[in-house]
């Protein structure tokens, strides 16, 4: 009994060790994605890119097929990951508009 405790214990330990790894994995994933925003935006391009989505999933499908790693679980992480990334890309486009307004501001509308 005391061996499955200790064997617990080391597992977790290595769970811990993964779930720090994914976290660091999604804060980089975040970053690139903000930059791709912010290029969006220079050269305004929608946000949501359909082609870009399928091929996304498709390549994912086929590793986690390998992996035995279930579809609607791969489905339902990757949704939440890209709804994530549409709010950060949006935020860098408020960002933006506010730079945009604040650096010209003899486009405020003064009209009475
Ligand atoms: C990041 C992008 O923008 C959106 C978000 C995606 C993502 O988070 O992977 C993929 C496609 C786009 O709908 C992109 O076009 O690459």
């Amino acid at each position: 009994m005391e061996y499955n405790r200790w064997k617990i214990a080391e597992l977790r330990d290595l769970v811990d060790e993964l779930d720090s790894i994914l976290l660091y994995v999604i804060e980089q994933r975040r970053k690139i994605t903000y930059q791709i925003g912010k290029i969006k935006k220079k050269v305004d391009m929608p946000i949501f890119t359909a082609n870009r989505e399928t091929e996304l999933f498709k390549r994912l499908y086929q590793q986690s097929d390998q992996k035995r790693i279930p579809r609607d679980l791969v489905e339902s992480i990757f949704r939440n990951i890209i709804n994530d990334s549409y709010n950060t890309q949006q935020d860098c486009h408020k960002d933006n508009v506010l730079i945009f307004k604040r650096k010209n501001p003899i486009n405020i509308d003064i009209t009475f």
